[in-house]
């Protein structure tokens, strides 16, 4: 790793290409120990997966890094700085993006209208300029919707822009919740269960998304997901959990074959 320390007048920082590091963290639910002492890095440009048998505690490591659980200890830093007093709202323009594993796009709306909802938080019109439509909310708008629109082409949706999301396939609507993630230019995008029912074509589809949002954008991927077959052909690190605790990390072939893994999934294995 390529850690270096460099100074300032008023501060010293770590400039490091590590985007986000979990150091050590635990998380309890009453008496249930759904994360303990748990660390990795997350380097960045890096497709990372994370996965675990039901109950590992995938899904708390991804809520505690999007802000929706605190931490009972340990931390988690993002470009170096920790995340942990940041609000929720503010992932966002941080640079964390996230998809939901239930799917959560306005039905009423149209396509275009719900991947413009991802670009606001970059937005720098207030509420009084916005009602009142002064010419750099409108100007800002026109932006806003030219880059939708990009966005929408770059996932190969842009003839559904003006359809609404109630009567579209369930694997365009996953993938829309990819494209509004990417309105706000996240460093980080994670995905939780991007592959839920996905059919063969579409899981294919998947692996070139994925693979093609970090090529053209340079973004960092982390993503939560049971379709094994995915996650070892997409993910450059493997981050494997079992009852909270980090069973191995590596490569998808050193996870694929360690003894540890292969008995919390099987059961097998290691006696
Ligand atoms: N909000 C909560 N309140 C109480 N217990 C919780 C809560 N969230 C998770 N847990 C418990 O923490 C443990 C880890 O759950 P978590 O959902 O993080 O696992 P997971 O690896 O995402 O599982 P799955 O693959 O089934 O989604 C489980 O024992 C779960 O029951």
């Amino acid at each position: 790793m390529n850690n270096e320390i460099e100074s300032t007048n008023s501060a010293t920082s770590v400039v490091t290409d590590t985007l986000l590091s979990v150091q050590d963290v635990s998380v309890h639910f009453g008496g249930i120990i759904a994360l303990d002492g748990v660390s990795f890095d997350i380097p960045a440009g890096q497709i990372v997966g994370l996965i675990g048998p039901n109950g590992a505690g995938k899904t708390t490591l991804f809520n505690c890094i999007s802000r929706l659980y605190n931490v009972n200890s340990g931390d988690i830093l993002f470009e170096g700085k920790s995340i942990l007093q940041s609000p929720i709202h503010k992932m966002s323009s941080m640079g964390i993006g996230r998809t939901f594993q239930n799917l959560a796009l306005f039905a009423n709306l149209s396509v275009l209208d719900n991947v413009m909802i991802g670009g606001h938080p970059t937005g720098k019109t207030d509420y009084v300029s916005n009602a009142l439509h002064l010419p750099w909310t409108r100007r800002e708008e026109r932006e806003l919707r030219d880059r939708a629109m990009s966005v929408l082409r770059f996932m190969g949706l842009q003839e559904t822009a003006l359809q609404l999301i109630g009567g579209l396939p369930f694997g365009v609507q996953k993938r829309l919740e990819i494209a509004r993630a990417l309105m706000s230019k996240p460093k980080l995008l994670m995905m939780d269960e991007p592959a839920g029912g996905l059919n063969h074509n579409e899981l294919s589809d998947l692996v070139a998304t994925i693979r093609k949002i970090r090529d053209e954008f340079g973004t960092t991927v982390l993503l939560v997901e049971h379709h094994m077959g995915l996650v070892m052909e997409v993910s450059e690190k493997v981050v494997a959990l079992s009852f909270g605790k980090k069973l191995a990390e590596g490569a998808p072939r050193e996870i694929q074959e360690h003894p540890d893994v292969i008995e919390a999934y099987l059961g097998t294995g290691k006696k």
